[in-house]
């Protein structure tokens, strides 16, 4: 009992904190892992650092020291092999901030109500475009970014630097141009690419139904911060995918409203 009192009697408010800040990060991390690849990459490093737990207390030093090395080389290698699980979490940290940017200060101080209208009058036309391409079932994906020159993900189309319009859309993703596969990227108020080939989802969870242009959509909305909008060839459903999530069957309304969110 006295070594129990003893060592909780430095045991402080900051301790709690502390242990409940430790216990969401890992369950953070847990979540952005959990169905993908990594997670046996992570058990099998908690394996081996508890067979190094083990021969350390049986005090067996060549091992010790062997796996010793292991661990710190280690860290280096789990922060390559997780690189994109890492990303992925400092951009939920991002979104989480994001949570901020409607109030009237964010506004003030942080963005820029001109650079608004702009982005604003060209998603009139990206909005035109989709309802026609809805209508004719033309098969179409569209990302959204802030920066085209920061991303690496899509830099392998045809880069464009166009201004945005209703017709060259329609035209890029018409069955007989050449650039009508892969995804257009706008950003910097232009069309800046197209037949860009992006990568697939890891989410394992994502319906049967859902294609090669739902899972790129998907895909590239877990690596980078960018929306993407899907207009499917087969139904004509329009979907739109954000951080890794898909929204299907969104009305042009619904679109509207998720674009001005995330994008305006
Ligand atoms: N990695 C990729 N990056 C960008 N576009 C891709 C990628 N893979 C496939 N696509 C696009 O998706 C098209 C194939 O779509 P697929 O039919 O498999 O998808 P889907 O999700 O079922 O969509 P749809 O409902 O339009 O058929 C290809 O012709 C190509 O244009």
């Amino acid at each position: 009992m006295d070594s129990f009192q003893v060592l909780f009697s430095n045991f402080g408010i900051f301790d709690v904190v502390d242990i409940i800040l430790v216990a969401i990060l890992i369950y953070l991390f847990y979540s952005l892992l959990r169905g993908t690849i990594a997670v046996n990459i992570l058990i099998g490093y908690l394996f081996v650092y508890l067979f190094y737990l083990l021969v350390k207390s049986l005090q067996m030093k060549l091992l010790t020291a062997f796996l010793n090395g292991f661990f710190q080389v280690g860290v280096i290698a789990l922060v390559i092999v997780f690189q994109p699980e890492i990303r992925k979490f400092l951009l939920m940290i991002g979104k989480n901030f994001k949570l901020y940017r409607n109030q009237y200060w964010f506004k003030f101080f942080v963005r820029n109500e001109a650079q608004k209208e702009i982005r604003y009058s060209k998603l009139r036309p990206v909005l035109d475009a989709c309802k026609s391409m809805q209508e004719t079932r033309t098969g179409a994906l569209i990302i959204f970014a802030r920066s085209y020159e920061d991303e690496n993900f899509y830099k392998n189309g045809e880069e464009m630097r166009a201004v945005i319009s209703k017709r060259l859309l329609e035209t890029i993703f018409s069955k007989n141009s050449p650039l009508h596969d892969g995804a257009v990227i706008i950003a910097e108020n232009r069309v800046m690419a197209a037949g860009c080939i992006l990568p697939l989802a890891e989410n394992h969870e994502l319906p049967l139904y859902m294609g090669l242009r739902h899972r790129a959509a998907v895909g590239i909305s877990e690596v980078a911060d960018v929306a993407a909008l899907v207009v499917s060839e087969e139904t004509g459903n329009i979907a739109y995918a954000r951080q890794g999530k898909i929204k299907t069957n969104l009305d042009m309304s619904e679109l509207e409203k998720n674009l001005r969110k995330d994008w305006i």
